[in-house]
């Protein structure tokens, strides 16, 4: 299963780099490095899981951040609403495309951290408040979605990591929490 020890960190040049795409049909190789993506984000979720092996919570998980250049990604986002138990969303997104986005932007009241970076580094990252998605899913079929709000967030952070991008490099260096007033904060 994986674990934090498997997740590279800043510094390893691997976050940096733009991967290619991921042959289609998927390898059992492929198939399975998907599964075990996913898995992990489900288990960090689980409060005994998580304890048991020291998981950070995630949402997202790109495959450069288990050092595998591959244009694949996990996401598994909770329901905020406590009573429903359904994640908003959970797939296995690859080959991820944005091909339509709205001019107008978004951004985490809180800003953002990453299962990559072991700091805390404060300020807006200002991202498109929706999105239009194309990728292909574990059974090769295409898939075009549209996503909103944190789901939206979440979702951009992670294709970021497949185009060697870091959360950071969105932040305002000499004003993190500077933003126009048209920007949604997304609590
Ligand atoms: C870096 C970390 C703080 C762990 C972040 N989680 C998070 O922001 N909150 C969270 C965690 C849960 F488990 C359940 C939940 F509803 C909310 C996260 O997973 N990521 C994913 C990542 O690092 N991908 O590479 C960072 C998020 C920042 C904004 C979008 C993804
Ligand atoms: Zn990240």
């Amino acid at each position: 299963m994986i674990t934090m020890k498997d997740i590279i960190r800043e510094g390893n040049p691997t976050l940096r780099e733009v991967v290619p795409e991921v042959e289609l049909p998927l390898s059992d190789d492929d198939k399975t490095l998907a599964d075990e993506m996913l898995t992990f984000l489900k288990n960090s979720q689980d409060p005994e899981i998580a304890e048991k092996y020291n998981l950070r919570g995630g949402v997202g998980l790109a495959a450069p951040q288990l050092d595998k250049k591959k244009r694949m990604i996990a996401v598994h986002i909770p329901n905020m609403d406590p009573e429903i138990n359904e994640p908003t969303f959970s797939d296995v997104m690859i080959n991820p495309k944005i091909i339509s986005h709205t001019v107008q932007d978004a951004c985490l009241r809180d800003g953002e951290g990453c299962l990559s970076v072991d700091r805390e580094v404060p300020g807006y990252v200002v991202r498109h408040a929706r999105i239009t998605v194309t990728y292909t899913d574990v059974n090769g079929e295409t898939q075009k979605k549209k996503f909103k709000n944190y789901d939206a967030i979440v979702i951009q952070h992670e294709i970021d990591h497949l185009n060697g991008v870091m959360f950071y490099d969105h932040i305002n260096k000499v004003q993190p929490f500077a933003i126009n007033k048209d920007v949604l904060i997304i609590d």
